[in-house]
């Protein structure tokens, strides 16, 4: 451990290294924390509160409830057909359809597009077509997301971030929305309508007598959309609240599934053994690549899931120390009373590389997940495992919307590793979106896929060759 375990990274907030500390930030619902003001900053302005830019936690939680009732198993399930249509136009445009290698190709920005598209069609009902050759100026839109969060999130990590959000309300969200770069404008305007089009059309299918609904699209913006306060039976969001949480699952689901993605496939395609392992369970046990959806047929694939779990523990695609302040009366962490204001958390890429917890953390070993007597894993070795890696957060704050990521990712690589071969580019290629010798410390490890914390993930590659597989 080259720092210990616990880390002052600013004048007034102390990171943590261990378990107990996890929880005891992050865990119990009454932890005596809330978001930190890090959080504002990507607030769009004042008007467009969501579940995961507000800071107060009767606002929080409130939103929180309808959201977990949102993400319901209906609604999954109902995702289920919108991630297929999309991973298959993936894997047949990667592929570019032919039993020969192609050519050694970045991936990344494709992956983004999918992502991208997926989302679309969860949060907004549109497919936002980004995946096809065509021009089409919503490809602009995940890169403008990605400099976007990058300038957020230095400021949110600087001392300025104060004055930043005090200044917000105070014109300076007025003036940041007309000085946004083209794209972004483009992007608001284009949420803006798309989401004014759905709302219409759900308007028009409410106010019918015969109650007949038969023609709407049952995907999240509609579960949204026809939530109701318990108490009042009044919806749950104004049009412009609803906008608002519609656009933040955007971000909040398309690039952390999109590093999460391009993780698995790096670490494939980088150690064969896992390769062969993965594709010999993928492929014996569907006899189709029709059979690959949700399902318990998935869910017995216990390999593929232990390298989607270890893929995250190396590189997380959730690196956010997800800041939270500590409110009056103050928080015990390991022992220590932190005052009121401290602003604590847990580094994700740190906890899942410590040498304590892991004896080889910069191995992709997926058998670490799976309890076997045959490798001597007990289930306290998996156990101690766990207790570092987190993906998803834990607590009131975690990600409300795990259940669609981990459908998929289980269908993302399953219908991947069924349908097409696949191997890393050569020479150069081959170690591309991984780290490099004359690199710092963390990001020497060759094997190891590099992922850069812009509050959502950043990556590049990994660089393949693939071809359709010969059936
Ligand atoms: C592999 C994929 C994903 C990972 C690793 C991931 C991880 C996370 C993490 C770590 C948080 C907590 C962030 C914080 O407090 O700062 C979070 C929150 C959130 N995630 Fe995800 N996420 C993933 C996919 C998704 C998807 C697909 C959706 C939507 C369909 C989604 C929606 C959200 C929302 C709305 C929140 C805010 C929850 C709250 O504040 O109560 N995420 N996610």
């Amino acid at each position: 451990m080259t720092l210990g375990d616990a880390f002052r990274y600013r004048p007034d907030g102390v990171l943590f290294m261990t378990s107990t500390a996890y929880n005891q930030i992050y865990g119990a619902k009454k932890n005596n924390v809330k978001k930190s003001k890090f959080y504002k900053s990507f607030q769009r302005n004042k008007h467009f509160p969501n579940v995961l830019t507000t800071t107060d936690e009767a606002a929080h939680a409130k939103t929180r409830k309808v959201l977990n009732s949102v993400f319901s198993a209906e609604t999954v399930q109902s995702a289920e057909a919108f991630i297929i249509k999309h991973v298959d136009r993936w894997c047949e445009i990667v592929s570019e359809g032919s039993t020969e290698w192609t050519e050694p190709k970045n991936v990344s920005a494709q992956i983004d597009f999918m992502t991208f598209d997926i989302m679309g069609d969860l949060a907004f009902g549109v497919d936002f077509g980004t995946q096809e050759a065509e021009e089409n100026p919503m490809k602009a839109i995940p890169e403008t997301i990605h400099g976007f969060l990058k300038r957020l999130n230095t400021i949110g990590h600087s001392p300025l971030l104060g004055l930043f959000v005090w200044l917000k309300p105070l014109g300076l969200d007025v003036l940041l929305q007309a000085t946004a770069p083209k794209s972004v404008k483009d992007y608001y305007k284009f949420l803006d309508s798309s989401v004014g089009e759905r709302i219409k059309q759900e308007d028009i299918i409410a106010s019918r007598k015969d109650g007949d609904s038969k023609d709407i699209r049952r995907d999240l913006f509609h579960s949204l959309y026809s939530s109701k306060d318990p108490e009042t039976g009044a919806p749950s969001f104004s049009h412009a609240h609803l906008r608002s949480e519609a656009s933040v699952l955007v971000v909040a689901g398309a690039d952390t599934t999109a590093a999460a993605m391009s993780a698995i496939l790096f670490y494939l395609t980088r150690n064969e053994r896992a390769y062969k392992k993965v594709e010999e369970e993928v492929r014996s046990t569907f006899t189709s690549v029709d059979e690959i959806r949700s399902g318990a047929k998935l869910s017995s694939c216990r390999y593929l899931r232990a390298c989607i779990n270890e893929s995250q523990r190396m590189s997380p695609s959730g690196l956010t120390e997800a800041p939270r302040e500590v409110l009056k009366g103050g928080l015990e962490v390991d022992g220590t009373l932190l005052p009121a204001g401290t602003t604590v958390g847990c580094a994700a890429w740190a906890l899942s590389h410590s040498e304590e917890a892991y004896d080889d953390p910069w191995v992709y070993r997926p058998e670490r997940w799976i309890v076997d007597p045959a490798t001597g894993v007990t289930t306290e070795d998996v156990a101690r495992a766990g207790s570092l890696v987190h993906p998803f957060l834990i607590g009131p704050g975690n990600c409300v919307g795990q259940k669609v990521a981990m459908m998929e990712l289980l269908i993302f690589v399953g219908r991947v590793v069924w349908r097409m071969d696949l191997k890393a580019g050569d020479g150069k290629e081959e170690t591309y979106g991984g780290g490099q010798r004359n690199k710092g410390w963390g990001e020497r490890y060759r094997g190891s896929f590099k992922v850069r914390d812009a509050y959502i993930t950043l990556k590049d590659g990994p660089v393949l060759r693939v071809r359709e597989r010969s059936l």
